[in-house]
């Protein structure tokens, strides 16, 4: 059952820049400032902070602890979000559980990180034992795998991928936060010619590690009427799963997380897929756009392709699709990156999207992905759904 006791009440983002020179913690500085800024919140309302593990602090345990510090906070409850590009929306699902516990009653959810400036980060586990010594480095060569799979499976038009690409970088145009080299047209003919970094994965596939932060304030309704916040969306249905199928040694890396949390999250907004007025989902790939499309039910497994072909994803169309182009085109600020889809969601449902912004704006579905293990499509898999 959808409960509507709980708002996002505010959101701030920084524009995304590539090597900036700067940290984590002056980039969360920027965020919060113009988050108190937006609302015109004393900070001293702010009792609960959720932060998100950066790429740029990976070898500091006690970065949470630290970024109150560098805030000036003093939270009674203190999150560290550790599962990569879910960590924005498992962020705000924590936050309103623990103030449904009276652990704290109003919660800023921040996520900031700097990766292409300083990279900190050693992933460790399976990866450096089995997966780095034959050349499988990173991301990139997972989803260049998972694409290969799905393509003996389904088959694939990389004309479908290319349209997501494109669409998102014409969003893109429209942001002005998004990375400045990415604020130029992008063609279909680019995007067939790019560079294919991990066969079939091409360059314009992927996205690519920035600098930026992002943050959201989430209270209760009463407390944000009592604070005299004027917007507010309500997260109405929130699914996260870690491990999909981790128990199966030989599982299909085509079925993700999506396809278990997807439908359960709609059916929990009481929304079916026709019923979303926009989708912001987690585009680490485009590839994995296509495969949450099936996974949500937008259409059949297997069919992302013909769907995406044949559907108005702009921002005027029938499913308005990453509406300030995403990651893969706004580029990815790190592990700060699940808050970038969901700042769009939120900004939307304000009717601040400016020249982007959407006919009835009236709830968005969210997603995140988090973390590229061995052998898997991705750890967790996050979906929210918001509502005016
Ligand atoms: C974190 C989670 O929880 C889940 C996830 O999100 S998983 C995804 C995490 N993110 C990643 O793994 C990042 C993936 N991207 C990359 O590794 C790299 O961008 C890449 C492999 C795609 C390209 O790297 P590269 O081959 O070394 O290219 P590089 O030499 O850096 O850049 C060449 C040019 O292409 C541009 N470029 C690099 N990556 C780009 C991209 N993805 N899209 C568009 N342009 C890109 C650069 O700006 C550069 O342009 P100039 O020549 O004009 O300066």
């Amino acid at each position: 059952m959808k409960k509507r006791d709980m708002v996002i009440a505010g959101y701030a983002e920084t524009p995304v820049g590539f090597k900036t020179g700067r940290s984590a913690y002056d980039l969360a500085g920027e965020a919060l400032d113009q988050l108190l800024e937006r609302t015109g919140l004393d900070k001293r309302e702010i009792d609960g902070l959720s932060v998100t593990t950066a790429l740029s602090e990976a070898q500091n345990p006690f970065f949470a602890v630290y970024m109150t510090e560098a805030l000036g906070l003093t939270p009674t409850w203190l999150n560290y979000g550790g599962i990569g590009g879910c960590s924005a929306t498992g962020g705000v699902a924590r936050a309103m559980s623990a103030i449904r516990d009276g652990m704290c009653t109003l919660a800023v959810v921040m996520s900031a990180d700097a990766p292409s400036s300083d990279w900190r980060s050693n992933y460790g586990a399976y990866r450096g034992e089995f997966q780095d010594p034959p050349g499988v480095q990173g991301p990139p060569a997972s989803f260049g795998l998972l694409m290969s799979r799905y393509i003996h499976q389904y088959g694939l038009d990389p004309r479908a991928l290319g349209k997501i690409a494109v669409t998102q970088r014409a969003h893109a145009l429209h942001n002005p936060n998004a990375l400045k080299k990415f604020q130029k047209p992008l063609s279909m003919e680019e995007y067939m010619e790019s560079r294919v970094i991990a066969d079939p994965l091409r360059m314009l596939d992927s996205v690519m590690f920035c600098d930026g932060a992002n943050a959201f304030i989430v209270t209760s309704e009463a407390n944000a009427k009592r604070l005299g916040l004027k917007n507010m969306v309500y997260p109405v249905a929130y699914g996260e799963v870690t491990n999909f199928n981790g128990a199966d040694p030989l599982a299909d890396i085509t079925e993700t997380g999506f396809g278990k949390i997807g439908p359960e999250v709609l059916r929990r907004a009481e929304l079916a897929p026709k019923d979303v007025r926009m989708f912001q989902p987690y585009d680490d790939f485009t590839i994995a756009v296509m495969m949450q499309f099936e996974a949500f039910g937008f259409c059949e497994r297997g069919q992302g392709s013909a769907y995406t072909l044949r559907t108005d994803l702009s921002f005027e169309g029938e499913l308005p699709l990453n509406t300030g182009g995403g990651q893969i085109s706004a580029g990815q600020p790190g592990l700060a990156s699940g808050g970038l889809n969901l700042a769009e969601a939120v900004r939307q449902m304000f009717g601040e999207g400016g020249t982007r912004q959407v006919k009835d704006a009236r709830n968005a579905l969210v997603t995140g992905i988090g973390v590229i293990p061995y052998g898997r499509n991705w750890g967790t898999s996050s979906a929210m759904v918001l509502e005016a």
